[in-house]
Formats: structure tokens, C-alpha cells, sequence
């Protein structure tokens, strides 16, 4: 039984279908929700909350209704909000402790799971200092603590490495794996880059334009790897252009027609790749694998 379940779910902001249809099932464990901007994670997540409401379709958390559950749902799960919401004059023991008497905690059993979860995420020694002072890497590390300190059943991260270098990036990464797989609480967890979250999910849901593009285990992306071709917009000369900086990055890359193929030896790599086309200001048409499942990733076909 899973932890999640969407079924034709649609939310339609007034300009905008940020989920279209979606059908969903997120089981326990540590599941990466993968998603360019825009394409709609963080509105599933406030749907999930209770926070927003469907315009059509179900869904459930943990067997419950966030229409009329929000609630009780918000006690058993935990929520990472994306964007900066900390008050900058209180300290993290002062803020964690209040989120956990939010969330139901009686005082003794707030104080003393305040403590246990800020060393857990490495804030003990930061705990008095007021967060307007902390680093983007401290504030994230704050949100992950009041996130998880009524140690929920289920929490949902949005974008926790967001803003991260890539040593604070590769400690968060640490936290949500010991939370999912040693503290047992089931997690999903958002982000635009496939490659990391590929490192600590047990599964992947790929959404684009609040769709379902692909739900599968990690098992099964990893074995993505072998050829790509990718295919690019932009002035004559693009493809070489794209081809040239892949290669001083020390991938495997040759012509194919006006596109450019790489051997993919890491699904990281897949990153690498879109962030390249993006630093270029290249228009990313597609990358597509030669062989199997890479294409029903990276192109607009849905896989079910
Ligand atoms: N409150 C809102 N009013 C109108 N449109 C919105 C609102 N919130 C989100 N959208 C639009 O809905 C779509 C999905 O947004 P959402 O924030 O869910 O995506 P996301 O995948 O989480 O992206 P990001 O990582 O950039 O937040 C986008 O086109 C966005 O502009």
C-alpha cells in the first residue's frame, strides 16, 4: 500500500493546468519527484497538504482525504516548503520547538526531540544564533529539522538542495537518505535534476506540464546509459557549439547529422547535458536514447 495515490488529478490555476490528469501512486520509501520548473511539483505537494484543492480527480495520503483530513494529515506528515519562510530574528531551537507544539508534541517531548533533531542535521552548535544569520545551507538544514521533529509518517520535501554548492548539496542529499532509509519515514522528495536524486531515491515519478511522464523504480533508470542523441535550437552552428562544450567536460561526443550524439555511462550525465544546453542558451528540442527508456524520459510521450 502506498504512502500516495493521485488519480486523474487536475488543478487549473486561472491561467495555467498546473497538473493535468494525473495518476499517481508514490509507495514507502524514498521516492524523487523529478520535474523542470513550472511543472508542477509544488502544486502537488500543496494539494497533498490539504493546502489547495483539486479541480478534479482524487487523491489520497495515507489512505486519508486532504480535502477533509488536512488536519490529522498534517499531523502524521512532515512539509519542507521550497521557498525561504524563517523568521530571521528567532534562533532554530526557539523555531523548531514551536513547530513541534504546532504539530501536537507535548512541551518535555518537544524540547527534548528538538534537541535529538537539530544535532541529527547537524545545527547543535548554531541552535541559539538568530536564523537571519545563518547560510542558505543552515536555513535549509533548519527547515529539514522542523519538517521532521513530530517524526511523521511521511514527509515531503520540496527542493531541498535548491541554492546549495555542491558540498551543502551533496550533506542534504546525506540527510534525506538517513531519513528515508535509517529513520524509516517515507519521503518524497522534489527537485529538477534526475542525477541526484537518482543517488538516494528508491523511486522516480517524472512529471512535465502536470503530467505523468514516467514512474518507475531508480533500479530501472540506472540502467540508462549507452547513446544519446541530442537535439538542439538555436543559430547555425548550435549542435557544434553544444558538442564542443560537452567535450571539454570529458564526455564522449561525436556528430550525428545536425545533432549531437554522447555516450552516457552515469544518468548524472543527463544533467550535465540540459545544464550545457542551457548555459549556451540553446533551445533543448530533445535528448533521445538510441536504445531503450531514455527517450520516454526526456520527450513529451507519455508512458501510461
Ligand atoms: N498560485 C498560482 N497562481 C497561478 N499560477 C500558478 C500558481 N502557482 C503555480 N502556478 C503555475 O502553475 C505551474 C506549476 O507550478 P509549480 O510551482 O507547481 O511547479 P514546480 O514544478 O514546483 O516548479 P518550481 O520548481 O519552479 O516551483 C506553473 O506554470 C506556475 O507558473
Amino acid at each position: 500500500m502506498g504512502v500516495v495515490g493521485t488519480r486523474d488529478l487536475t488543478v487549473e490555476y486561472p491561467r495555467v493546468r498546473a497538473l493535468d490528469s494525473l495518476t499517481v501512486d508514490i509507495p514507502e520509501g524514498v521516492t524523487g519527484v523529478v520535474g523542470v520548473n513550472g511543472a508542477g511539483k509544488s502544486t502537488l505537494i500543496k494539494v497533498l497538504l490539504g493546502l489547495l484543492r483539486p479541480t478534479s480527480g482524487s487523491v489520497e495520503v495515507l489512505g486519508m482525504n486532504p480535502a477533509t483530513d488536512g488536519p490529522r494529515i498534517r499531523e502524521l506528515v512532515g512539509y519542507m516548503p521550497e521557498h525561504d519562510c524563517l523568521p530571521a530574528d528567532v534562533n532554530a531551537a526557539e523555531f523548531v520547538m514551536h513547530m513541534a507544539v504546532m504539530s501536537g508534541l507535548p512541551h518535555a517531548a518537544a524540547r527534548e526531540r528538538t534537541s535529538d533533531v537539530l544535532r541529527h542535521v547537524g545545527l547543535a552548535e548554531e541552535r541559539h544564533r538568530p536564523m537571519g544569520g545563518y547560510s542558505t545551507g543552515m536555513r535549509q538544514r533548519a527547515k529539514l529539522a522542523q519538517a521532521i521533529v513530530h517524526d511523521p509518517r511521511l514527509v515531503l520535501l520540496d527542493e531541498p538542495t535548491n541554492g546549495l554548492d555542491p558540498r551543502a548539496r551533496d550533506e542534504m542529499l546525506e540527510l534525506v537518505d538517513t531519513i528515508g532509509h535509517s529513520f524509516g519515514i517515507s519521503v518524497a522528495v522534489t527537485s529538477h535534476l534526475l542525477g541526484e536524486l537518482e543517488r538516494i531515491a528508491d523511486h522516480v515519478v517524472v512529471i512535465d506540464s502536470g503530467r505523468l511522464l514516467r514512474a518507475s523504480a531508480t533500479s530501472d533508470l540506472t540502467d540508462v546509459t549507452g547513446d544519446v542523441l541530442v537535439e538542439v535550437l538555436g543559430p547555425a552552428g548550435a549542435d557544434q557549439r553544444l558538442g564542443q562544450a560537452l567535450l571539454d567536460q570529458g564526455m564522449t561526443v561525436w556528430p550525428q547529422g545536425d545533432k549531437v550524439a554522447v555516450r552516457v555511462t552515469d544518468p548524472s550525465q543527463l544533467d550535465a547535458i540540459r545544464d550545457a544546453v542551457v548555459d549556451l542558451d540553446l533551445g533543448l528540442v530533445r535528448i533521445q536514447e538510441v536504445r531503450h527508456t531514455l527517450e520516454e524520459v526526456f520527450t513529451q510521450e507519455a508512458v501510461r
